[in-house]
């Protein structure tokens, strides 16, 4: 954990250099110390004291962390620039979080490849050190080693980190087998309206597990069973799928998990899973048949793939700025409806032929998108489960359409409470109509204008704002970006590196 901080703590000092505009070699004199110990220090690679940590805010005229309070973090954009060059997706959010609720089945030392560092991850590292796993991050490129210990200490569960993620969900899978009672708090994450947890438990039932949810958690008790016949998913959720998956894996027999998930972060768990010596048939198909083994005890090396919903983002950023941009490392399996729709559209782009991620599974390619003009789609935009449009990136159709030619529906009917935060976009010039809590009228083109905003607390309702930001003319301010962390590594700096301009700043 100390190396998790001493990580952060480097990239506050780094923003706060690179708004006062400095070098490093120009912090380090201000110091009296060399380049190379100010390059160490933004890297998390060196201890640091209080004392130098308040020099360094002297110097910079910035309070680098105040104790006990870390100020919210704010985006100022400065809107009406084009886009240019090449971006790399990083890997999912969604693939690490499962991989990492995956490595307490494994006795044995889990690497990670180029886990993203955003928060959400940060959160499932935080619950897991509180229990007794060491988590080290390896290099600056994001591999992260996971050493579980002899026995977990779930009373030691650091619940305020658990309960601001609905991942932590996914430790009742591999927990089941590794104790007869523990408790977790109710799943959090984005505030999307109610979403529900019961598919877990009916799926979970199968293999011994009760949960009786009081007082803000979940109460689980475990009689260990066999799944006497095939368990049929009520809801053909990803979440849920990895965690009859993570119950499988244990399970000495074979498991059929029906109406399952085949979405990207799915398949990167049984890719995984196979590595821990499971096999799984049927991957990418809704039957999964999982032969579990009771004691995993292996030393894995595993590189997730590539977030097909962060390649969605880059590509709406390059639409709305009517930039030319590459997005290298797109994962093109799971993006293929989306790309057919903006097709159809008139989306110019052009793509390089496939190659493989470094799991060896994924299919990638990089996408070169073109200023177009768009016209509005004919048929209403709506998500399914993989092979369908991607649930997690309707919101960016939002965007896309409001710089399209004409009106488009959009039917965001999986989320309780996600398209009302599209209606943001009036604030920055779009005309976004809401027809029903699950429908949006869009009607395009937009002429953004700038605005001064709270962040939406949904992850791709937020991401959405900011891209519209991207594309007004002149200052907008969106204040509070947790959300956006949540799910996106240095999303800010990576965008400047193609030609946004986008400055973070804290009240402290
Ligand atoms: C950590 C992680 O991987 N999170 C993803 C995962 O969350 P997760 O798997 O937890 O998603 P949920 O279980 O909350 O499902 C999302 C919503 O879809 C509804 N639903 C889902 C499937 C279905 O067949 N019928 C149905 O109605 C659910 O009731 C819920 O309202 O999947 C969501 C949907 O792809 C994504 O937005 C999240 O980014
Ligand atoms: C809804 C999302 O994620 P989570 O399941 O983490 O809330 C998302 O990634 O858009």
């Amino acid at each position: 954990m100390a190396d998790d901080y001493l990580v952060r703590i480097g990239k506050l000092i780094r923003d706060a250099r690179q708004h006062r505009g400095w070098t490093q070699t120009q912090l380090a004199e201000a110091l009296g110390t060399s380049q190379s110990a100010v390059n160490r220090i933004e890297r998390g690679n060196q201890n640091i004291s209080l004392e130098m940590i308040a020099r360094i805010g002297e110097a910079l005229d910035s309070e680098i962390v105040s104790l006990g309070y870390a100020g919210p973090m704010h985006l100022r954009v400065v809107g009406g620039r084009r886009l240019s060059g090449a971006i790399d997706v990083k890997t999912s959010k969604n693939a690490c979080v499962a991989l990492l609720c995956a490595s307490l089945l494994n006795s044995g030392r889990t690497t990670l490849r180029r886990v993203a560092r955003i928060e959400e991850v940060y959160r499932i590292l935080e619950v897991l050190g509180s229990i007794g796993v060491r988590t080290r991050w390896l290099n600056d490129d994001g591999d992260l080693e996971i050493v579980p210990p002899a026995e977990l200490d779930l009373d030691a569960m650091d619940m305020a980190a658990a309960r601001r993620t609905r991942s932590v969900i996914m430790f009742l899978g591999p927990l089941l087998h590794r104790v007869e009672r523990f408790r977790i708090p109710y799943a959090g994450g984005c505030d999307l309206g109610t979403r529900t947890v019961q598919p877990h438990m009916t799926a979970l039932r199968h293999f011994g597990l009760e949960v009786a949810a009081t007082d803000g958690m979940y109460h689980a008790q475990v009689d260990r069973a066999a799944p006497g016949h095939p368990i049929v998913l009520t809801e053909r959720g990803d979440t849920v799928t990895e965690n009859a998956l993570l119950a499988a894996a244990r399970h000495n027999g074979v498991t059929v998990i029906r109406n399952a998930s085949s979405n990207y972060m799915v398949q990167d768990l049984c890719f995984f899973l196979e590595q821990l010596g499971v096999k799984v048939e049927g991957i990418g198909t809704t039957t999964l048949t999982v032969h579990g083994v009771a004691h995993i005890d292996r030393d894995v090396d595993y590189a997730p793939s590539e977030d097909p919903v962060e390649a969605m983002s880059l590509l709406a950023a390059a639409v709305v700025t009517e930039s030319e941009l590459t997005i290298r490392r797109v994962p093109v399996e799971f993006l293929e409806i989306e790309l057919a729709v903006l097709d159809e559209m008139g989306l110019d782009t052009e793509r390089t032929g496939e190659y493989p991620a470094d799991n060896g599974r994924t299919r990638l390619i990089d996408l070169t998108v073109r200023p177009s003009k768009l016209r509005a789609p004919i048929d209403k935009i709506h998500p399914m489960p993989f092979p369908g449009l991607n649930i997690d990136n309707v919101p960016f159709f939002a965007a896309i359409a409001a710089t399209a030619q004409g009106s488009a529906l959009i039917h965001d009917w999986v989320y309780d409470n996600r398209a009302i935060y599209l209606t943001d976009l009036n604030r920055l010039g779009a005309d976004v109509k809401l027809l029903d809590p699950h429908r949006l009228l869009v009607e395009g083109p937009t002429r953004w204008r700038a605005a001064e905003m709270m962040c939406p607390p949904a992850l791709r309702p937020a991401v959405v704002v900011l891209l519209a930001m991207m594309a007004a003319e002149g200052t907008s301010v969106l204040r509070n970006v947790y959300v956006i962390n949540r799910g996106y590594e240095d999303l800010a700096e990576r965008l400047n590196s193609v030609g946004a301009q986008i400055e973070i700043f804290r009240d402290i």
